[in-house]
C-alpha cells in the first residue's frame, strides 16, 4: 500500500463562485484561481498524484496553459483518476478536511463525496470529507482564504497483495483486498 498527502489554499474574493468538491455553494465570496479553484479537489488530486509518485497538479495542469482557465476541477480529477489507473493503482480510501470559517459546509458534504466517488469510479464509502474552522484564527479564520488537506491510500495491482475485482482471474497469493474478497 502507498499513501499520499495533499494540501492547497485559495484566496476568497468577491465575484467568484465558491465550488468545493464539485458543489456550487451559495456564499458572498468565492475562490480565486486559474481553474474553478476547487481547493478540496486540488488537495485530493495532489494526494493521489503523490501516492503514485506522479508529481503534483501544477506539473500536469500548468496555470500558464489557457486550456485550464476556468476548468471544472472535476475534469482534472477524472484525468488524475485515469493516470492512477494506468499506473496500476486502485484507490483504497481518501480522507480530506476543508478548513473554512464560513460558510457552514456540512449540508454539502454528502454531495461532494458523491461527486468525488462518481468521478473516480469508486464507492462513496471510500471517501470521507470533513470541515473545520480554525476558530477565527489565521487567514482562514479571517475569511481571507480556504485551505484543504487530503490523504489517500492506493494499492498496486502488481504487488501480489491486491486482487482486482471482476476479472474472474482468481487471486493467487491474495491477502485480502478492498474489493471485499477474502484472503485465499
Ligand atoms: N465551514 C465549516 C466548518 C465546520 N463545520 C462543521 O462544524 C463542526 C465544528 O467545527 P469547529 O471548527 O468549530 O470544530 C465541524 O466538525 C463540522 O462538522 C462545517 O460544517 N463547516
Ligand atoms: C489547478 C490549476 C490549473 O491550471 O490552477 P489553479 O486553479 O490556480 O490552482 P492551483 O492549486 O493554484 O495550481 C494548480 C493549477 O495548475
Amino acid at each position: 500500500m502507498r499513501v499520499g498527502m495533499g494540501y492547497d489554499v485559495h484566496k476568497l474574493v468577491e465575484e467568484r463562485e465558491l465550488i468545493l468538491g464539485g458543489v456550487n455553494i451559495p456564499h458572498t465570496l468565492g475562490l480565486l484561481g486559474h481553474s474553478d479553484a476547487d481547493v478540496l479537489l486540488h488537495a485530493i488530486m495532489d494526494a493521489l498524484l503523490g501516492a503514485a509518485a506522479l508529481g503534483d497538479i501544477g506539473k500536469h495542469f500548468p496555470d500558464t496553459d489557457e486550456k485550464y482557465k476556468g476548468i471544472s476541477s472535476l475534469k482534472l480529477l477524472e484525468h488524475v483518476g485515469k493516470l492512477i489507473e494506468q499506473e496500476g493503482y486502485v484507490i483504497e480510501n481518501i480522507d480530506a478536511t476543508v478548513i473554512a470559517q464560513k460558510p457552514k459546509l456540512r449540508p454539502y458534504i454528502e454531495e461532494m463525496e458523491e461527486n468525488i466517488a462518481k468521478t473516480l469510479h469508486i464507492e462513496k464509502e471510500q471517501i470521507n470529507v470533513k470541515a473545520t474552522t480554525e476558530e477565527r484564527l489565521g487567514f482562514t479564520g479571517r475569511e481571507e482564504g480556504i485551505a484543504a488537506q487530503a490523504i489517500c491510500s492506493l494499492n498496486s495491482i502488481y504487488d501480489g497483495s491486491y486482487a482486482v475485482a471482476d476479472t474472474g482471474a482468481g487471486c493467487s497469493g491474495c491477502t485480502g483486498c478492498s474489493a471485499g474478497r477474502s484472503p485465499e
